[in-house]
């Protein structure tokens, strides 16, 4: 099997390179916009070949998976389109899955039957393909929003490649997705960076950072991930997002509101409850992941 990753960084390398010890692939071409990423890659032995046009790399593929950020996946999908071979999957890596599924449908209307989104829940704040590790999906989800045009084999191909990966898939809606990723992972990535970038503007900030120590460590670590990626995935997910982000600012308020009034009890409360519920979902994050 001919594997095309387009965008060979973090997600798609690691796939890759997943793929490529389960023996699932004979052959991986990696395509990006960066060709000291792809020569790194090929030395790494990520991918086989580089290839620096995505039209031209497809042609021969089993299956494409793009790896982009989401804010490029348009472009990605309209320049393969004429050049799909009729039984290519294609897939994707992204973080919001609405978006991805409106682009394929106006990019690849002849090609949906092939078409499986598809968003690895594991990663890191690291990027490119020296970032690609094995490893990275072993007993981690994979969310699947497959479309109702998708076709049986498709589908299960890619389950399958997931499965060899190491990881567990689960179906939702994109809908469904899109609200509850805005709710664990965009509006906490959204946070870390308005976090710190408010210290950024403080006239001490230096200082501040000198003393800063673990807390601000585990607090803030997302906060150094990939800017164009999590500003794609912001915008993408805007909607959603918002709701989050309006609900987190009500909770803010309140708890501004019990430090003004200074009610211990109200605090101590939201507090120990904040706690249980974070104890109980790392208890169940560490049974899912043993
Ligand atoms: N990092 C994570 O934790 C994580 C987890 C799950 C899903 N994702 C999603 O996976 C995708 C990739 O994320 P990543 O962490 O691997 O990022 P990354 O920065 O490590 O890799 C992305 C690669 O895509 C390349 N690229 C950008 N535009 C391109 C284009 N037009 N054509 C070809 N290549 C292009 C970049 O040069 C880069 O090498 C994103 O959509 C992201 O939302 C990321
Ligand atoms: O571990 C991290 O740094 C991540 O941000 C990984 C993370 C997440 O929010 O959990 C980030 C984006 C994804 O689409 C999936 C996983």
């Amino acid at each position: 099997m001919t594997l095309v990753v387009i965008g060979v960084g973090l997600i798609g390398g690691s796939f890759a390179l997943a793929l490529r010890r389960a023996g699932r692939v004979a052959k991986v071409i990696g395509v990006g916009r960066s060709a000291a990423n792809l020569q790194r890659a090929v030395e790494l032995g990520v991918i086989d070949e580089a290839s620096h046009s995505a039209a031209e790399a497809v042609r021969h593929a089993d299956v494409v998976l793009v790896a982009t950020p989401v804010g490029q996946m348009g472009r990605v999908f309209a320049e393969i389109a004429p050049y799909l071979p009729p039984h290519c999957v294609v897939t994707d890596g992204g973080s919001t899955k609405s978006d991805v599924v409106a682009l394929m449908r106006s990019h690849l209307p002849a090609h949906l039957a092939g078409c499986v989104p598809a968003h690895p829940i594991a990663g890191s704040d690291l990027s490119g393909a020296a970032a690609a590790q094995y490893g990275l999906y072993d007993n981690r989800r994979i969310v699947v929003t497959p479309l109702p045009e998708t076709r049986p084999d498709a589908a299960l191909l890619v389950r399958e490649l997931w499965q060899a990966c190491g990881a567990r898939v689960y179906e939702m809606s994109a809908a469904e997705h899109d609200a509850v990723f805005a709710t664990v992972s965009h509006l906490p990535h959204l946070l870390a960076f308005a976090y710190v970038d408010t210290i950024v503007a403080k006239a001490d900030a230096a200082r501040c950072f000198d003393f800063a120590a673990t807390g601000f460590r585990d607090f803030t670590r997302i906060a150094g991930s990939h800017p164009e990626m999590w500003r794609d995935i912001a915008l993408a997910n805007r909607d959603a997002l918002l709701v989050e982000l309006d609900a987190f600012q009500a909770t803010l308020a309140a708890l501004r509101q019990e430090l003004v009034a200074g009610d211990a009890e109200a605090m101590t409360t939201r507090f120990e409850r904040a706690r249980a519920a974070r104890q109980q979902w790392q208890q169940h994050f560490n049974r899912g992941n043993a």
